[in-house]
């Protein structure tokens, strides 16, 4: 399908579907799809998923905050929704966001995502917390692009070992997530007792890295137990400094991204590191209770690194004027997280390819609507504050 017919034909099959007497599965409005989806999850799963809900808010208000000003008259009647990032095309301005432990809302899990994202033609960033290995991800997906996302543990040989496993595995940028090295006071997760990776669930990467597993008095298979110790006592290493990033240079020649970049003086430490790119992120609000919206924290970022590197935003993404509203502001892609687990959680891979087509259809339409033919078109006049 050609990128400007994302929108009108699949609004036209859905409207003729209903005539049919044919709704959609899966609720089109992403508010009826959380709740569907919310009610669908255990408690524990559904708690996990949510995280901090005041953090979030804070999130969609600084969305909500901004206004697009749609232009008239401009031949939107071919448009291009392509963007390039290290040198590669990508069809839209969307990615998957890193999501680890994904069998939690759904059998399909991480296979399920990685064939709908294949088939939908939207990139996925593996995460090193998933369900099953990343090989498994990328057999999932084909040819269809994918990037890495790494939790830089206290191991520097399963480092070592997981990057060479990415890079062999054809993922075509590293995200390094540098907020999560200690995990938040998650209120409802301690109040449900519920860590899922305490169960063992989410270390597919770490059972099947031989760095990992030599690490270990006896293999997984016969003393689970020690290696759940094993991740807990490395998976995360809060001791980090910029000065180590150098060793992930050394270890690694894809485009590094840092994710969780919030304050400008932060984006110049990147810059002055030599860093590819930053993803703004407060983690979908999930770490810092009270943390600035990764939106608001995009300006001044944007004005610090001034177009040498690409920015990339997520935290709170739900529709295709969000995405509008961050390019104004001077992303050049973003994330979507809970969405797509939200499609996974109703319909495993069925739900997630649903929730997809409908993004890009909204993303399409909104895009034309708005008086622009390319993402190259949309600045800082697209917008106005509230
Ligand atoms: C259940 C859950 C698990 C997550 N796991 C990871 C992860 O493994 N690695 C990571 O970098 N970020 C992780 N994140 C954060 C997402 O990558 C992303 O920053 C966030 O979900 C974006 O916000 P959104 O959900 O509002 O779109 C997780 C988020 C959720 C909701
Ligand atoms: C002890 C493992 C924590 C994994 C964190 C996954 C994540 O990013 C999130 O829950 O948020």
């Amino acid at each position: 399908m050609a990128p400007s017919s994302y929108g009108l034909s699949r609004q036209t099959q859905i409207y003729l579907s209903g005539l049919q007497g044919q709704r959609p599965r899966f609720p089109v409005d992403v508010e009826q799809l959380e709740q569907a989806a919310h009610a669908a999850m255990s408690p524990e799963a559904r708690g996990y998923l949510s995280g901090m809900t005041e953090s979030m808010q804070n999130n969609r208000a600084a969305f909500e905050r901004w206004h697009i000003i749609p232009r008239m008259l401009r031949d939107v009647s071919e448009r291009d929704l392509s963007i390039s990032l290290f040198g590669k095309q990508y069809p839209t301005p969307l990615l998957l966001a890193p999501i680890g432990v994904q069998s939690i809302v759904h059998t399909d899990g991480e296979a399920g995502v990685a064939r709908a994202a294949a088939a939908v033609g939207i990139p996925l960033i593996f995460s090193t917390a998933s369900t099953i290995p990343l090989e498994h991800m990328a057999e999932a997906m084909g040819d269809a692009p994918r990037w890495f996302q790494l939790y830089w543990s206290k191991d520097a040989d399963f480092n070592a070992s997981i990057l060479a496993r990415a890079e062999q595995a054809g993922c075509e940028a590293l995200v390094v997530t540098l907020d999560t090295y200690l995990l938040a006071w998650r209120a409802q997760d301690i109040q449900n007792a519920y860590l899922p990776f305490l169960l063992g669930q989410g270390l597919g990467n770490y059972l099947s890295d031989p760095a990992f597993r030599r690490a270990l008095p006896r293999p997984p298979e016969e003393d689970p137990q020690a290696a759940i110790n094993y991740f807990l006592q490395i998976f995360t290493n809060p001791s980090l400094t910029w000065n180590d990033l150098t060793w992930l240079r050394n270890h690694t020649r894809l485009p590094i991204l840092l994710k969780g970049i919030l304050h400008p003086d932060d984006a110049q430490k990147a810059l002055d590191a030599g860093i590819d790119g930053l993803i703004v992120s407060n983690h979908g609000g999930r770490q810092v209770a009270g943390a600035i919206a990764s939106l608001d924290a995009l300006p001044p970022i944007a004005q610090v690194v001034n177009g040498q590197i690409p920015l990339v935003l997520d935290s709170g993404i739900r529709r295709a004027a969000d995405v509008i509203k961050a390019l104004a502001l001077g992303a050049q892609a973003v994330l979507i997280g809970r969405p797509y687990m939200w499609g996974l959680a109703l319909g495993g891979e069925e739900g997630v390819k649903e929730v997809l087509m409908n993004f890009l259809a909204d993303l399409d339409l909104t895009l034309a609507l708005s008086g622009y033919r390319s993402w190259t078109e949309v600045c800082a006049d697209t917008l106005t504050r509230a």
